[in-house]
């Protein structure tokens, strides 16, 4: 056991132009290593996703959020099996307290699945639904959901790299389906502070890569810290957050973990709008924790990493009774979206609200 790990203080920037040169890639290496054996959370620069791209995105927000309530009501989130479209401010709940953020969740394109005897998880798959009015909207969505798409794949060769992994290991781990949420928080009144969302670990996805959508100057994301403080996150432009999730933290035997963050809402308005990286509906708990634990238990002799908490992962995938990483996925939206768990999941709905596992 090493000494008390450092509480970091700041999260790190990994400029991942350094991966095109073999003298400069350990650097890189040793750097992501750190950051995710240690912070479990940090910025990407030169990602290469294209300005265009992002630009495109950003400069939409403000005309998709003051759409009249008709336009947004046409892609309301409660009439989608698969949790997708816009809900209003305060009808997300984390951490038992509604969020005050309005927000549209959109995932790569599929159809619904039509076989009856597919899990009912398989009703996480789905068509998007679009607000009326705004027809540029979707290009600009569904070309950023591709180039996050790949950029979160080149990613995990070089988090698999970091950690002594053959560069295609966790790509096996992947779903067909990543999902992307537009988040508006409103501006509180001045002086006050309002929970944007709640503490929480990503719980969606493998990877989350969050693109802080507003000036420098709008605060707001903040991480925990090993001592227990709040870090901020300010934006740096040109970068993206990247954070762990829940998946990741289970299959590495948490020797990576999925920090725990929070958006504290401000008289400013704020836009943000993280991608999540969609793991395999159909994962098991035995398949999640037998297919590398060989590995990372090696990470846990060496001396600076060792930790009581790396053993002890806290995990609702784990601890709950479903078995697969689909089923604990519907049960997180239907406990987050309870008008569309009664209305589309009626035989699961009440034992996934009684169940606080
Ligand atoms: O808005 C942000 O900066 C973070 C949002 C977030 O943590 C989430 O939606 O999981
Ligand atoms: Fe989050």
């Amino acid at each position: 056991m090493s000494g008390p790990k450092s509480s970091f203080q700041e999260i790190p920037v990994i400029d991942l132009a350094l991966a095109d040169d073999p003298a400069s890639l350990p650097t890189l290496l040793g750097a992501l290593r750190i950051a995710l054996t240690e912070v479990g959370f940090l910025y990407v620069s030169n990602h290469e996703v294209p300005q265009q791209v992002i630009h495109s995105l950003v400069d939409i927000l403000p005309r998709l959020f003051a759409l009249p309530d008709s336009a947004k009501k046409a892609a309301a989130l409660e009439n989608s099996k698969h949790f997708l479209g816009y809900s209003g401010a305060g009808t997300e709940i984390t951490n038992g307290q509604a969020d005050i953020r309005e927000q549209i969740e959109f995932a790569t394109e599929l159809a619904a699945i039509s076989n009856p005897d597919a899990p009912l998880y398989e009703g996480l798959r789905g068509p998007n639904q679009w607000p009326t009015g705004l027809p540029e909207l979707q290009p600009i969505v569904e070309n950023y959901i591709l180039e996050l798409t790949l950029l979160a794949e080149r990613f995990l060769v070089l988090v698999a790299q970091a950690l002594d992994l053959p560069n295609h290991t966790f790509e096996s781990f992947l779903s067909d389906q990543h999902r992307l949420k537009i988040l508006h928080y409103p501006a509180v009144s001045p002086g006050s502070v309002g929970q944007g969302v709640g503490p929480h670990k990503d719980s969606s996805g493998w990877w989350t890569f969050l693109l802080q959508a507003s000036p420098p100057n709008v605060k707001g994301l903040q991480v925990l810290n090993k001592a227990g403080d709040w870090i901020d996150v300010p934006v740096i432009p040109g970068t993206l957050v990247v954070n762990i999730g829940q998946a990741f933290e289970v299959v590495t035997h948490g020797v990576c973990k999925a920090t725990i963050h929070r958006v504290l809402s401000s008289d400013y308005e704020r836009f943000s709008i993280p991608f999540f990286q969609g793991v395999r509906r159909d994962l098991t708990k035995s398949e999640a924790l037998g297919s590398l634990g060989d590995h990372f238990s090696t990470f846990r002799h060496d001396a600076g990493l060792e930790s009581e908490e790396s053993m002890a992962i806290d995990s609702p995938f784990l601890r709950g009774k479903y078995d697969t990483w689909g089923e604990c996925q519907l049960r997180i939206k239907v406990r987050a979206h309870r008008i569309n768990g009664q209305k589309f999941y009626p035989t699961v709905y009440k034992r996934y609200i009684e169940d606080d596992a």
